[in-house]
């Protein structure tokens, strides 16, 4: 098998996971996600990872929690229901960590605290100090607050850029970008059956951006485009990153094992072929 050698030897892990992976088809909320993803997390925290969390969902936690189907058109309607749902996505995070002996705290950002250099610094500290503490940061984006004004811009529009963003403030060893899909393929593939997934993607140019096409889950903002964004600014400042599938979160025990598993972005990806102890 296959063995990314490097990635064994991370310490630093910043996960991602999208509202199409925290919620049912049926747009409920997906509790066995939530206990799966606490367990997962707090097995690596506990055993010596440091380990730190962006999580979309506010917005389909708070239709769920409201019984509404669709997504409010007005900015202030979507706004007052990312305040109901990222207060209860969190009290989720919170029981089901706590279960698993885990404690985590909340960081809403906006793109303006990476323009500031003293903002930049204290979001840093917090999660530096976050991190010393054991406790896993939970990230996202401070939805009731973002504005999109040209001279006071700040949404990041999206989770991924977000998350790519954050592993940088961290300086992670590497972002897990959890998705419906497990990897980046030459095409759509929920288009093209005979679509052919990427294992290694050592640069994210025109050509890569332009296999990415349509929009992504009902829920989220995202869409591979947006995933391919985070994964250049990434590779831009030699950092890395895999995109995986988050059904089963349990696959990033094997992830980081090294496992070939999902697209791993790299500019140095060094593998060598060597079996692996299941
Ligand atoms: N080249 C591609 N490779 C893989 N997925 C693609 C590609 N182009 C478009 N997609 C679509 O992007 C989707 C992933 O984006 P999205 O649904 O926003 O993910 P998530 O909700 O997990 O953030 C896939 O399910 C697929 O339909
Ligand atoms: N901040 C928004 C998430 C926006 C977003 O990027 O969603 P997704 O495409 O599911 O990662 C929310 O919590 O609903």
């Amino acid at each position: 098998m296959l063995l990314r050698k490097k990635i064994p030897t991370n310490k630093r892990i910043a996960v991602k996971i999208g509202t199409s992976s925290l919620m049912t088809p049926q747009g409920k909320v997906n509790y066995q996600q939530f206990d799966r993803l606490a367990y997962v997390l707090s097995t690596l925290n506990q055993s010596g990872k440091e380990v730190i969390l962006v999580s979309s969902g506010a917005m389909g936690v708070g239709m769920d929690k409201l019984h509404i189907h669709d997504r409010p058109k007005s900015i202030p309607g979507q706004q007052a229901i990312s305040a109901i749902g990222q207060s209860e996505m969190m009290n989720l995070y919170s029981r089901f960590f706590s279960h698993y002996n885990q404690m985590v705290g909340q960081i809403l950002m906006t793109r303006d605290v990476v323009e500031f250099p003293e903002s930049y610094q204290n979001v840093k500290n917090t999660f530096e100090t976050l991190l010393k503490m054991g406790i896993i940061p939970i990230v996202n984006e401070n939805d009731t607050v973002a504005v999109e004004e040209l001279d006071h811009a700040t949404k990041f529009g999206d989770n991924d850029q977000l998350s790519a963003i954050v592993a940088n403030i961290t300086q992670a060893d590497i972002l897990l970008m959890l998705s419906d899909i497990d990897g980046f393929y030459d095409q759509n593939p929920s288009h093209n059956p005979d679509a052919h997934l990427f294992h290694t993607i050592e640069d994210v140019t025109d050509k890569e951006l332009a296999r990415a096409g349509g929009e992504g889950s009902s829920f989220g903002t995202g869409g591979m485009r947006t995933k391919l964004k985070a994964a250049q600014y990434l590779l831009k400042n030699n950092q890395e990153m895999i995109l995986a599938k988050a059904e089963d979160p349990t696959i990033l025990f094997d992830i980081l094992k090294g496992h070939e598993i999902g697209t791993y972005f790299s500019r140095h990806p060094e593998f060598i072929k060597e079996d692996i102890d299941e």
